[in-house]
């Protein structure tokens, strides 16, 4: 297999999501009077201290006039390798504008709101476009407190907004499905508690896009001489900078070495692998390797019978388009699509209602 370099840590990128214009420096409104194209970001700690402890919220209309028993939640988890600060919330935003402009407006009535969460972030040494303090305790933290912010943004969400009232697709890109897999399986979380029953019960598809699902592996795909010797240590400066110096921490703390008691998110009836073979990052072989450990812990393919097990658990592979990044970015509105197509295969779409001239 191939493998090719890395964003370079010293290039500058255009993409959006930057620090730049601080989601905390919006104004917070009344959550019932936000249109759908302002975001607003709500810290989800006690005291509210730090923009990498809050989670971003878009609403297609007033909370209360989505009705709980037809319109459900969409929750993201961004990437950037536990490390970049260019990568947040803010990811979602090209999915959510897509949904709200360009899709079947079918779909946009069945979310009650999209939630976007930011998580406290691994060291990123210089050369880098925005290296980290080393003595910033938020940019230096290592697994599992990602995962715990993680936690804590559900349990605010649910306090809040009650998510599990009406049901919830998370989504996670990169490092994004990393957490999520993890979150589902039994890697610690830390010192907080893991989400509550409610919320783990109504938690009904995952959408999982070019994830890291076994660091080991991760590491051995970048290791001369299938690559160069600079990307290998920016490899390794990923992997120890999130998860220690230790290999068996990187075992440990892998999806693909974990256990997924299906009991635990009794509603969680289809997971979505996708990834593009024009990611020039993350390998095939990491979608590869989750497929085969969450078919051995009972979820069946698409079109596969079950064994009579009477499972709902599917599994479903697609296909996307584009470089790592570029999946996520508006590009032909391919995750706003997996979106619909999951909402339809969880029943979540109404049939739309006729307009009376
Ligand atoms: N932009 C990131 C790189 C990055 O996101 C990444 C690089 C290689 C493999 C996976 C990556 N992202 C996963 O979340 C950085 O500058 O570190």
């Amino acid at each position: 297999m191939t493998s090719s370099t890395p964003t370079s840590p010293t290039t500058p990128t255009s993409r959006g999501g930057g620090f730049g214009e601080s989601a905390l420096t919006t104004p917070v409104s009344p959550i019932t009077n936000t249109p759908l194209k302002q975001f607003h970001s709500y810290p989800y700690t006690n005291p509210p201290i730090h923009i990498l402890q809050t989670v971003t919220i878009w609403l297609p209309r007033p909370l209360e006039d989505s009705d709980p028993n037809s319109t459900k939640w969409l929750i993201y988890l961004h990437g950037g390798a536990w490390r970049d600060p260019e990568c947040s919330s803010k990811q979602f935003i090209p999915t959510v504008n897509y949904l709200d402009q360009l899709s079947d407006p079918a779909t946009m009535s069945a979310i009650a709101g999209f939630a976007s969460i930011n998580y406290r972030l691994s060291p990123y040494p210089p050369p880098a476009a925005h290296p980290s303090d080393p003595s910033d305790p938020y940019r230096n933290v290592q697994h599992p407190t990602h995962l715990n912010d993680v936690c804590v943004a559900l349990a605010y969400l649910s306090a809040r907004f009650r998510i599990e009232d009406y049901g919830w697709v998370g989504i996670g890109h990169s490092a994004g499905a990393t957490l999520w897999t993890q979150l589902l399986s039994d890697v610690d979380v830390g010192t907080v508690p893991r989400p509550s029953a409610a919320v783990r019960g109504s938690l009904s598809g995952l959408v999982l896009l070019a994830g890291i699902y076994d660091l080991p592996l991760f590491l051995e795909l970048h290791r001369a001489p299938l690559v160069d010797a600079k990307t290998q240590r920016i490899y390794e400066q990923i992997v120890t900078g999130a998860f220690g110096e230790d290999p068996v921490g990187w075992a440990v703390a892998s999806p693909a070495n974990a256990r997924y008691v299906g009991e635990e998110w009794p509603a969680l009836g289809l997971v979505v692998l996708a990834r593009s073979k024009g990611d020039q990052l993350v390998e095939e072989e990491q979608d590869a390797e989750i497929e085969a450990v969450l078919r051995q812990q009972g979820w069946v393919g698409e079109g596969e019978e079950d064994g009579g097990r009477g499972r709902r658990r599917k599994l479903w592979v697609r296909q996307l388009e584009g470089g790592h990044d570029e999946v996520w970015q508006s590009n032909k509105g391919q995750i706003a699509g997996l979106v619909q197509e999951v909402f339809s295969r969880l029943g979540f779409l109404q049939a739309p209602l006729i307009k009376m001239e």
